[in-house]
């Protein structure tokens, strides 16, 4: 038997670093949206026993411990007492170290699809408990619905009907580290952007408002150390962009539209500065 789940990409429509835990993690609010821009992640039953295969299209993610798909279901295997050998083929689409939780989503599905392959009945709260154990984005990834999401990235509240639009992604050539965004955060300095009045313009699907209220405390951060992030929100927003911001730690940027022929002229113009461009739509 095999069972396929799709990993969607995450985007940040707010992200406020409130302050520092004493664990070296980011006391965060934030409001994440998925896109269907989706890597599709397939497990499989194979007869050897204690064994986590990993298979990708990629070549850029490790096929090893390392994969988050693999912590998912060494996560599974622990916490169940479950012998059986599995196959996880991760056929990629999401850019890798982009600021999309690429990874995060990988392991979510990973979770999803062995819950359903080896029977286990977990309910999404406890799929979304279990990932907090892999990483700060996967608990949301678990739902992969528009959300507020607080604490280190545990907490998630799903927003009922949120305002959708299309989706401009545009991901330079270089990744980013996230703990290194993190590093340089200094609470002192960086923007707070009002995370409540972006809830509210989402869920009122306030579309002038949630432009408005886009905001990301790591943006400026990563701008600094690399200029060209700021060079892309100019070229979208001068192409007519309703709205840009860098997601997560970065690098890549989105920009928001609500017309579809719009979003389809400015994905056109900024193909030939940046090669890496997808058009999509918030789920
Ligand atoms: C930037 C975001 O993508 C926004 O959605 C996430 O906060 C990052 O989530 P992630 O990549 O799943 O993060 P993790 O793998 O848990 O952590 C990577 C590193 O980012 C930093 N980190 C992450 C999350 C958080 N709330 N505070 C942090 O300081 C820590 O240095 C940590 O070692
Ligand atoms: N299944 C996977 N897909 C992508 N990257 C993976 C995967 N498993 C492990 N990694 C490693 O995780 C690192 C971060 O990759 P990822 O694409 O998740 O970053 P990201 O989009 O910036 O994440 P986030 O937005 O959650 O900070 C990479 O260095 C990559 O080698």
């Amino acid at each position: 038997m095999e069972i396929t789940e799709k990993a969607p990409a995450k985007i940040n429509l707010g992200l406020d670093v409130i302050g520092k835990r004493s664990d070296g993690y980011h006391e965060l609010d934030m409001i994440m949206a998925s896109v269907d821009l989706a890597d599709r992640v397939t497990v499989r039953e194979i007869p050897e026993d204690d064994v986590i295969r990993i298979q990708s299209s990629s070549s850029f993610v490790p096929l090893n411990k390392k994969n988050h798909a693999y912590k998912a279901a060494d996560l599974l295997k622990k916490s169940f007492n479950i012998k059986k050998g599995v196959e996880i083929y991760i056929d990629k689409k999401t850019p890798v170290a982009a600021g999309l939780a690429g990874g995060s989503s990988d392991a979510a599905a990973t979770l999803r699809a062995l819950n359903l392959l080896w029977d286990l009945k977990l309910s999404l709260p406890e799929l979304a408990k279990l990932g907090e154990q892999i990483g700060s984005d996967v608990p949301y990834c678990v739902y992969g619905q528009t959300a507020r999401v607080t604490g280190r990235g545990e907490s998630v509240r799903p927003i009922t009907n949120p305002k959708k639009s299309w989706v401009i992604l545009v991901k330079p050539e270089f990744g980013i580290s996230t703990p290194d965004i993190f590093r340089a955060v200094d609470l002192a300095e960086i923007s707070h952007p009002d995370i409540m009045a972006l809830e509210t313009a989402v869920a009122m699907a306030d579309f002038p408002e949630m432009l408005a209220q886009l905001g990301n405390s790591l943006e400026a951060i990563s701008i600094g150390k690399y200029p060209l992030i700021e060079k892309i929100k100019q070229r979208l927003l001068d192409s007519g962009a309703d709205g840009v911001l860098m997601s997560g730690s970065g690098p890549t940027v989105f920009a928001l539209c609500q017309q579809e022929k719009k979003a389809r002229r400015i994905c056109n113009g900024i193909k030939g500065f940046c090669d890496e461009v997808y058009l999509v739509r918030m789920l």
